[in-house]
């Protein structure tokens, strides 16, 4: 499945591939799929924040001053959208260590497949942040829509929201509903069935990640 769109990264790395095939398997344990999850999303930031900008910064090596690199006056929060986005938190933190934490509590209906937004606390100044929104399963857009109006109308303007598997349904709606918000997924699937699970997907990411299958 294509979908042609600047504002979408689809990861085709190999290693990335590779896992995410083992998490596809039904068969694979909620110990290893955690693993997974996590191994994949610290490949995923490392992707998604490719354009940072840095400045010059001088260092003393034991040897000899020289002049290397940060991350520009960059202030970055990570916000997983509860509760499986917390299965790719330590991934994601594991790459930028120093970023801040907001998180975001959300569940589908399981019958309409509405989101209900149950908490939210983020970090303080998070308007000037670079937001890197983490979920699993972008399915109808509809948690993460909630999720990006949220962040908007807390002023968030560089929203990046990163997902493992993404449904060609929900990468339009969040496209064509918010201009700027950028997407990267390890996979774009072939469409959702009637329960508006990704098809073929991974099932439900929540469930698999905290055993609650
Ligand atoms: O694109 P959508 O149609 O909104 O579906 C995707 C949402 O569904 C899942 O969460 P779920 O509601 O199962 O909550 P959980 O993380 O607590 O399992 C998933 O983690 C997304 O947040
Ligand atoms: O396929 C899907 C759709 C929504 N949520 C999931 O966890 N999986
Ligand atoms: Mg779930």
């Amino acid at each position: 499945m294509r979908l042609a769109d600047e504002r979408l990264n689809v990861l085709e790395h190999p290693l990335i591939a590779h896992k995410m095939s083992i998490m596809r398997d039904g068969s694979t344990a909620p110990s290893q799929f955690r693993q997974l999850v996590h191994e994949v999303a610290m490949l995923e930031v490392y992707e998604a924040s490719r354009d940072l900008a840095t400045e010059p910064v001088e260092v003393e090596t034991p040897l000899r001053r020289t002049v290397g690199k940060r991350i520009a006056g960059e202030k970055l929060a990570v916000v997983p959208i509860l509760r499986a986005g917390m299965g790719m938190l330590d991934g994601v933190l594991s790459a930028i260590p120093s970023a801040a934490v907001g998180v975001l509590g959300m569940e589908r209906d399981e019958q309409t497949h509405q989101p209900h937004e149950y908490y939210a606390k983020m970090p303080r100044g998070i308007a000037d942040r670079t937001v890197f929104l983490i979920d699993p399963m972008l399915a109808t857009g509809g948690s993460a829509l909630s999720a990006i109006h949220y962040l908007r109308e807390q002023g968030v303007c560089d929203i990046r929201f990163l997902v493992l598997v993404a449904a060609p349904e929900g990468v339009r709606a969040v496209l064509q509903e918010d201009p700027d918000v950028r997407i990267w997924t390890c996979a774009l699937d072939d469409g959702l069935n009637e329960q508006a699970y990704i098809l073929p997907g991974l099932g439900d990411a929540g469930d698999r990640i905290f055993g609650t299958l």
